[in-house]
């Protein structure tokens, strides 16, 4: 669905060249959903803008919906939706007029474009609202409206910079509630953009981080979590005399490494946690030594972007 490759993008500033966007290959297949993730300045939105042929690229190719971006932009646009960082609604029409009347822009006739409006204010849980002014609505339903707009001509891929930016938590959940349902719905291909690792992780089957213009992980949340050095587990004992013993037990577990004390507890870390807990549990027991807590803490995507780039996302990110 998507296919890019050494796409790049210069500017020419008057201090000198800003490479945006670098020598970029990325391949995105039918129905995925991807995350496109990284710091502020990354190159993420200058990718988006020349995938949906806002921007001419200044070397390299990529082919959306099986168009070429800069051969055929009108056949990439009939094929795709965008819904960028602004709000796209909100021009003093009602809610369901502002639909029709941008389905009517893609060309649907008009009672092709009032079904799918229906159908999409259904779906998007706006239905009530059909006869409220857009720029009335609280910023989760602007929002979703916008998704809506992005969606009247049914697009094989859709675009979404930075959905959940600027909604209290319930809203945004609700959001990726309603994203994921329309995928299920109609196997659409999504690539978004967020600032937010958590829901990333949450939502994202896959996870393309960008950094300085250039891919530098690719994988599932999962995959990119098990680059990071493996899971931390935490077992606190009784004393710093059984926990210097724990210790030297879970020192004899094989896949267990920068095993270390402090105070009553034990540190170290393991591949997989989930898998090693037991063994390490067993090498605990067979001492004779009593556990308070364990605690096995998983990666998070801002561990691997530390990892890869010795600089914090979430840091970086705001
Ligand atoms: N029109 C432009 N003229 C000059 N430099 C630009 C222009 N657009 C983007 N850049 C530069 O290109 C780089 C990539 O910017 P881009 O907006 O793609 O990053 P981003 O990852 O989307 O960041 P953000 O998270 O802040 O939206 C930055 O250094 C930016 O300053």
């Amino acid at each position: 669905m998507i296919h890019t490759r050494e796409l790049g993008r210069t500017f020419k500033t008057k201090t000198g060249t800003v490479e945006a966007v670098r020598s970029l290959d990325l391949d995105i297949g039918a129905g995925e959903l991807v995350a496109f993730l990284g710091p502020n300045g990354a190159g993420k939105s200058t990718t988006l803008r020349m995938l949906t042929t806002l921007l001419l690229p200044t070397s390299g190719s990529a082919a959306v919906a099986g168009c070429d971006v800069v051969a055929d932009p009108r056949g990439v646009r009939r094929r795709i939706g965008y819904v960028g960082q602004g709000h796209a609604a909100g021009t003093g029409q009602y809610v369901a007029e502002e639909l029709i009347s941008q389905g009517r822009l893609y060309g649907l006739s008009k009672a092709e474009a009032r079904s799918r409006a229906a159908e999409l204010l259904a779906d998007l849980e706006l239905e009530g609202l059909d006869k409220r002014e857009a720029g009335h609505l609280s910023g989760g339903q602007q929002r979703r409206l916008d998704i809506a707009m992005g969606l009247i001509h049914r697009p094989e891929l859709l675009f979404l910079d930075e959905p959940s930016t600027g909604l209290d938590p319930h809203s945004r959940a609700n959001l990726w509630a309603h994203i994921a349902r329309l995928r299920e719905r109609f196997g659409t291909t999504i690539l978004l953009t967020t600032h937010y690792l958590d829901e990333a992780d949450g939502v994202a089957e896959r996870v393309v981080v960008i950094d300085h213009g250039s891919v530098i992980a690719d994988g599932t949340p999962d995959e990119l979590k098990g680059k990071v050095s493996g899971d931390l587990v935490t077992l606190e004992t009784g004393s710093e005399e059984d926990a210097r013993a724990a210790a030297a037990a879970v020192e004899a577990v094989p896949s267990a490494h920068s095993v270390d004390t402090a105070a009553a507890a034990v540190r170290l870390r393991v591949d997989r946690g989930d898998a090693v807990l037991p063994e390490i549990l067993r090498a605990v027991d067979a001492r004779g030594l009593e556990l308070r807590t364990v605690q096995v803490h998983r990666p998070s995507l801002d561990d691997v972007f530390l990892t890869l780039t010795g600089r914090s996302l979430r840091e970086s990110a705001e």
